[in-house]
């Protein structure tokens, strides 16, 4: 592979080397002395497999372009891995890249049913559930759109559903993805960078220049011959790191909970709801990312807010509401509303098969192999649970507030404290802050509403 790395332009790679490392396995290992930002690596253009390569390709491109609507860009890049891979002769750099690539992964769509109890109850456990089944209908849909149609290009025996897996999991633990100045993304496999492994320890350094479509990775800090190289993969909770790259960072500080909320169509004043949440920014149906730092964000009270309206309170806001459920509608509303999520966090944390604290104590006593899959799920499982204490005690703490009559207050929009004094989005006027710092902290979440009120 570095052969045909080099040929293709490829710079950095004499300096570097492959090496196992014993807490992170296979990953890349300096020969010489880096300064912090100093170049390390270049992959250029020709050799990353992105979906444009894959249109480009003689064989695949017209396979793909006659596929109407275009496959996902994963299923893109997945096809692609697997077409080379399936490929007798040709393509010999890039089949020599997909031979360096893991043949098994540790994603946890992979886990033997027992392993995954071990976070039973978790937002990981009902995704892998779902992903299971998703994939599955994914890969029918495939075969009859396209493997099934050309057994010279997709032979079947090399495009089986757990060859699928495999590609899907490369894919997933490997891909970069980058924004580009015109607003798009890009999503790309760069051969030997995708070797680095991940150090939360350094700040991002690989970046893809747009105008040579070359790849480069800089030191993210300073390395002695012999250290291992480090990228970051960003701040990706345990529950993500688990699913899409079979690993858990024990303790990671960017765990978090990914909360369901779901309005049954059939409940009364639906339609009515669904409206006042899309106006909010919100849907009937909506994922909201529970974090450490933010365990409980307003959106969360925003969609009870609403999913609680009645009758009598709908018609007080009017035909044409805005800044829906910004404010409270009122104190039992608020009361019901923040009572409702204490249980329902509650019952959350009641449905998790093993609680936190025999999960605590299980790590401790060496109870699950570390590293192995059992221990990881039990890390997963353990921070999502942290995380929703967090949430409950964020609602507690809310619910006292309005009991005890603070909560008759306008709070800040941000942080929900009840300052002496606030101050209103001076655009819109429907969300107010406690000083500058929240406003600005805000300014993502709340735009979409403010441009629409
Ligand atoms: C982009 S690849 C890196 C190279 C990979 N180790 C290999 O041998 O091909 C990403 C995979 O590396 C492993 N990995 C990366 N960072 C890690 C870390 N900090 N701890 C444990 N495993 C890590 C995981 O298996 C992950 O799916």
């Amino acid at each position: 592979m570095e052969g045909w790395l080099k040929q293709s332009g490829a710079t950095g790679l004499d300096d570097l080397e492959l090496a196992d490392f014993s807490d992170t396995g296979r990953g890349i290992r300096t020969r010489r002395h880096f300064e912090k930002g100093e170049k390390i690596l270049t992959i250029t253009h020709d050799v990353l497999w992105t979906v444009k390569h894959a249109y480009d390709d003689p064989f695949l491109g017209p396979a793909l372009l006659s596929t109407q609507p275009p496959l996902s860009v994963d299923d893109t890049l997945a096809t692609y891995l697997l077409f080379v891979r399936s490929r007798g002769s040709g393509y010999d750099g890039p089949r020599s890249h997909v031979a360096a690539m893991p043949t098994n992964y540790t994603s946890t769509i992979f886990f033997a049913e027992a392993e995954l109890e071990v976070c039973a109850g978790s937002s990981l456990y009902t995704t892998t559930k779902q992903l299971d089944q998703q994939i599955e209908a994914d890969y029918e849909e495939l075969v009859v759109r396209l493997f099934g149609r050309d057994q010279e290009i997709f032979p079947r025996d090399k495009f089986t559903i757990e060859d699928y897996k495999w590609a899907l999991c490369t894919v997933w633990s490997r891909a970069m993805d980058f924004k580009l100045p015109n607003g798009d993304s890009i999503r790309l496999l760069a051969p030997f960078a995708d070797m680095l492994n991940h150090s939360s320890e350094v700040e991002r350094c690989h970046t893809y220049d747009v105008s040579s479509g070359n790849l480069y990775v800089l030191a993210g800090k300073g390395y002695e011959p012999g250290d291992q190289v480090f990228i970051n993969y960003g701040p990706v909770p345990n529950n993500r790191l688990l699913r899409l790259y079979g690993f858990v960072l024990p303790g990671n500080p960017n765990d978090s909970y990914d909360l369901v909320l779901a309005t049954h169509p059939l409940a009364p004043l639906f339609e009515q709801k669904r409206k006042l949440l899309i106006s909010a920014g919100l849907n009937s149906t909506c994922t909201v990312c529970l974090t450490r730092a933010d365990p409980l964000p307003n959106s969360v009270i925003r969609y009870l807010r609403i999913q609680r309206l009645d009758k009598p309170d709908l018609a007080a806001m009017g035909p044409h509401p805005v800044n829906a459920a910004v404010e409270k509608i009122s104190d039992e509303n608020e009361v019901e509303i923040l009572q409702f999520l204490v249980d329902s966090i509650s019952s959350l944390l009641d449905s998790f098969g093993t609680p936190m604290g025999k999960l605590e104590e299980q790590l401790a006593e060496g109870f699950f192999t570390p590293g192995g899959n059992a221990w990881s799920a039990a890390h997963v499982s353990l921070g999502e649970q942290r995380v929703l204490q967090l949430a409950k005690k964020a609602a507690e703490d809310l619910l006292a507030a309005v009991g005890s009559g603070s909560g008759n207050k306008a709070q800040c929009a941000k942080c929900q404290k009840v300052p002496a004094q606030l101050m209103w989005c001076g655009r819109c006027n429907g969300a107010a802050y406690c000083g500058r710092a929240c406003q600005v902290a805000h300014f993502k979440e709340h735009k979409a509403i403010c441009e629409r009120n």
